[in-house]
C-alpha cells in the first residue's frame, strides 16, 4: 500500500471537500489507497465519532454516505491517471466530482470499530469512472454501493 493518499495529490485549491479535503479541519479527512493496483482494488480506513450515531450504537447513514462519495472520487481519480499511464498528481491534473451515488444499507453498521471501504473500478472512460464501494464493520459487509464519478467542469475549479 502506498503511504501517500490520493486526496494528497489533490491541490490546496481543491482540498476542502467536508469528506476528504486535508484542509477542511471540521470535515472526515477520508484517505484512499490502491489495495491492488493491478486489479483497480482501492481501501479505507475510518472511525466514526460518537457524535456519527444515528440510533445509538450504530452509525448515521449519511455519514456512511459521505464515506462511499469521497472514497469513490478519489479512487475515480487515481484510476484515472493510471489508465492514462501517468503519475497520480502529474500535470495536467485530473481531477472527479459525483455524478451519481447510489448507497444500498445491508445490516446497521455498529459504532466502536474501525470501518473499512474498498473500491472496485469497473468503468474508466475518458470523462467517467465508475467504482463499486462496499463498508465492512468486523469483517461483516454492511454497505454496498457505487460512484459515478465525472470530470469536474470547468466551472467549478
Ligand atoms: C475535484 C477535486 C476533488 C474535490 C473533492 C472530491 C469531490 C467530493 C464529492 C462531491 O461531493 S462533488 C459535489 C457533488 N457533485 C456535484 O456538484 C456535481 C454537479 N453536476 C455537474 O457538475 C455535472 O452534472 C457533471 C459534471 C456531474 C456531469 O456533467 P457533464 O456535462 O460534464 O457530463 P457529460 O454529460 O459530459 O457526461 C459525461 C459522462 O458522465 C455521465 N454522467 C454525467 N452525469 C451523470 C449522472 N448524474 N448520473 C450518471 N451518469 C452521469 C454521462 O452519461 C456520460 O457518460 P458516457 O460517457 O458513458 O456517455
Amino acid at each position: 500500500m502506498s503511504k501517500q493518499a490520493f486526496q494528497d495529490y489533490y491541490p490546496e485549491e481543491l482540498s476542502h471537500c467536508y469528506g476528504c479535503g486535508s484542509n477542511n479541519a471540521d470535515g472526515h479527512q477520508l484517505k484512499s489507497y490502491w489495495l491492488d493496483e493491478k486489479q483497480g482494488e482501492t481501501i479505507a480506513r475510518f472511525t466514526p465519532k460518537a457524535y456519527h450515531t444515528a440510533i445509538p450504537g450504530f452509525v448515521y447513514g449519511g455519514l456512511i454516505a459521505s464515506l462511499i462519495d469521497c472514497h469513490g472520487t478519489g479512487s475515480a481519480a487515481a484510476a484515472a491517471y493510471q489508465a492514462q499511464g501517468r503519475v497520480i498528481g502529474s500535470a495536467p491534473a485530473l481531477r472527479f466530482v459525483t455524478g451519481a451515488l447510489n448507497v444500498n444499507f445491508l445490516a446497521p453498521t455498529p459504532m466502536g470499530v474501525e470501518l473499512i471501504l474498498r473500491g472496485k473500478i469497473t468503468e474508466v472512460k475518458e470523462r467517467k469512472v465508475i467504482v463499486e464501494i462496499t463498508l465492512s464493520a468486523d469483517d461483516v459487509v454492511c454497505v454496498s454501493g457505487s460512484v459515478i464519478a465525472v470530470k469536474m467542469p470547468a466551472t467549478m475549479g
